[in-house]
């Protein structure tokens, strides 16, 4: 296939909500749902958001559980997975949580319009990858990571690097928790934003599977990439 198998796990609210209008993370998932990520996460190679993500909730994308984070390590991988941020204009705080907690490698993707003394500083904190001229190229990104030895990754949102994702062709699952709540709001982030697709062009799902989950509902669907 020439790039790693993708997911993207996410949680939103039963109108289809993310976040809020303001982009306020909201604690949409319960404990049983969260253990169900972490699982996700510590058997992935990489996890991925995207800058707007990283700005809105400062996330440390660490594997939280101890037995989790142990059986990693004896099976010669680090605590954590590679987190892996896309960033095209290198706009990563220098102090954000990935840098400071957790361990492993951390990669900020990068494109060709990335100011230079920004790329700079994120070299002392992070392997930096170019990618692509005004935006990070998402296919060429996950051609590299793939030879790299990434062979699962897990994306993490938000509503653009999805649409980015799902609009090229790059995602395999989804895995949606569908919470007990409305968030509302005409520009509350939906799992699924971007441009939109047109009518004749919608991209089909099948349903893999869905559980009765804390106060909510996981869906598992199976995209169907038409290349
Ligand atoms: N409930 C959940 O499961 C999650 C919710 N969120 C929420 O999502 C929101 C953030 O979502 P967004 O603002 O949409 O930001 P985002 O995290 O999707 O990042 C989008 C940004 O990535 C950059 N980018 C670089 N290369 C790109 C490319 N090739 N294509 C597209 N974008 C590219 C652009 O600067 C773009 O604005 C936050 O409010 C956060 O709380 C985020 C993750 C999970
Ligand atoms: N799966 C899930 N359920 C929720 O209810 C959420 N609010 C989120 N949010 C995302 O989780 C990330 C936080 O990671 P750390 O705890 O800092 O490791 C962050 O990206 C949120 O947007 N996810």
């Amino acid at each position: 296939m020439g790039r790693p198998f993708i997911f993207i796990n996410s949680a939103m609210s039963a109108d289809g909500k993310i976040s809020t209008k303001e982009r306020k993370q909201v604690r949409i998932s319960g404990d049983v749902d969260f253990d169900r990520m972490d699982e996700l996460r510590a058997t992935s190679d990489a996890i991925v958001v995207g800058i707007g993500t990283v700005l809105a909730d400062d996330p440390s994308l660490t594997v939280k559980s101890k037995s989790r984070r142990t059986a990693r390590k004896a099976s010669g991988s680090d605590e954590d997975p590679i987190r892996i941020v896309i960033d095209s204009k290198a706009r990563t705080p220098l102090d954000a949580d990935i840098f400071i907690k957790g361990e492993g490698k951390r990669i900020i993707a990068v494109s060709g319009s990335a100011p230079e003394d920004r790329v700079k500083m994120l070299q002392q904190k992070a392997l930096v990858i170019t990618a692509g001229d005004e935006q990070v190229d998402l296919c060429a990104l996950m051609k590299e990571l793939d030879s790299m030895g990434v062979k699962r990754l897990m994306i993490e949102g938000g509503a653009t690097l999805n649409w980015a994702m799902l609009s090229n062709g790059l995602v395999d699952e989804i895995y949606s928790f569908v919470g007990n709540l409305l968030i509302g709001g005409t520009c509350a982030p939906t799992l699924v934003d971007g441009s939109g697709f047109d009518e004749d062009d919608v991209l089909k799902l099948d349903l893999m599977g869905m559980e009765k989950m804390d106060e909510g509902v996981l869906l598992k669907w199976a995209v169907v990439n038409r290349h």
